[in-house]
């Protein structure tokens, strides 16, 4: 897949690209509906005997649009999503840094220049798509906006128990926990790549030991809570059993730093500063502040089990 970063005003020239069927939209998570939108533009582009595109945005439009203080968490960010938009089989990859400058074309000016002017044949997206200042570009507006220069296949909302398959369904899901959930709007599990990093070395006296893992502070982790979990390093995936929360049987209060740790099942090697990915199966239930250590092993003993048993089925 060829990536191109456009700032704007880029400066491609319509020449330099061959003839594209373009799927538009932020597309964070790469969920069922946006897959739906994607596939669309590979099969048009087959059957057109052109290439594929996605045009995506970066940072998320809601960071230069007004909620400053917000920190968006995304469900994949760009590597990831640039990952599985490949996976679909798209040609032609163009983020857009999406700057004010950018966010204040008018819905004309940004046809005119992102669209026809990247010689875009044909363009799909979702049935409640926009474009242009404030949003006021949509799929029925796109006829006249496109000047005849491309057509266009709007694809119709994709649901599940009656209500649109979205980013925001999903991350809602995984801020409450509900990863399976989530994994299934998503058609495939929750994941979150992160590096291991030392911590307080209590896990093994207790007989747990466990990795704590280092996330990107932009992606998005689940509610706090123990959950069955698989987790690749070095290329191989093995069981475990993670916590997320604040160990509060140890911390007080005032000591508030979230810890995402795994007692990975059958693995004694050390692993500190690699890169590992946490993929999220269930939720086991919440995160506990117990009387003593022995309970609480008790606890993390009964836990093991259960994710023992509920990851066998899976196998
Ligand atoms: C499966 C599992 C469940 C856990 N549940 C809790 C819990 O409910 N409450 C709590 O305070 N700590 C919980 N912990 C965290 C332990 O307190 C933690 O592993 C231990 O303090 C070691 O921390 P360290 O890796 O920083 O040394 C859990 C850990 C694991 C692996
Ligand atoms: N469930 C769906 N069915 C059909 N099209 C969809 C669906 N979800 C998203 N799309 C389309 O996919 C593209 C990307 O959408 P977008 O990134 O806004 O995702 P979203 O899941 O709707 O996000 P948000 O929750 O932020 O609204 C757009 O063209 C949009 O219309």
């Amino acid at each position: 897949m060829k990536i191109y970063t456009l700032h704007h005003p880029h400066n491609i020239e319509k020449s330099d690209l061959p003839p594209l069927v373009m799927a538009l939209g932020f597309f964070d998570g790469v969920h069922l509906g946006h897959q739906q939108v994607i596939g669309t533009a590979v099969e048009k582009a087959n059957q057109q005997g052109a290439k594929s595109a996605v045009m995506t945005f970066d940072p998320h439009p809601s960071i230069v649009l007004g909620h400053k203080h917000k920190q968006v968490q995304y469900i994949t960010p760009l590597e990831e999503k640039i990952k599985r938009i490949e996976l679909l089989g798209v040609d032609y990859f163009f983020v857009v840094r999406f700057t004010s400058s950018f966010a204040a074309l008018n819905p004309q000016e940004f046809i005119d220049s992102y669209i026809i002017g990247l010689n875009v044949r044909h363009v799909v997206a979702g049935f409640d798509y926009t474009y242009g200042r404030l949003g006021k570009g949509t799929m029925e507006t796109l006829p006249f906006h496109s000047r005849e220069a491309f057509t266009f296949t709007t694809v119709e909302k994709l649901e599940d128990s009656e209500e649109k398959i979205s980013s925001t369904r999903i991350r809602q899901l995984l801020n409450e926990g509900e990863v399976a959930e989530a994994s299934r709007l998503l058609g495939r599990p929750y994941e979150v790549k992160g590096t291991v990093i030392h911590g307080d070395k209590r896990g093994r006296k207790i007989g747990f030991p466990t990795a704590n893992i280092e996330v990107e502070q932009e992606c998005l982790v689940p509610q706090s809570g123990v959950y069955a979990v698989k987790v690749k390093i070095k290329e191989e995936w093995y069981n475990g059993v993670c916590n997320i929360g604040y160990r509060p049987t140890f911390k007080n209060p005032d000591e508030r730093s979230l810890s995402i740790e795994v007692h990975i099942f059958d693995f004694k090697q050390s692993i500190y500063g690699e890169e590992v990915t946490v993929k999220w199966y269930t939720r086991l239930r919440g995160e506990q502040k117990f009387d003593g250590i022995e309970a609480l092993v008790a606890q993390i003993d009964r836990d093991k089990q259960k994710a023992i048993d509920y990851l066998k089925k899976l196998d």
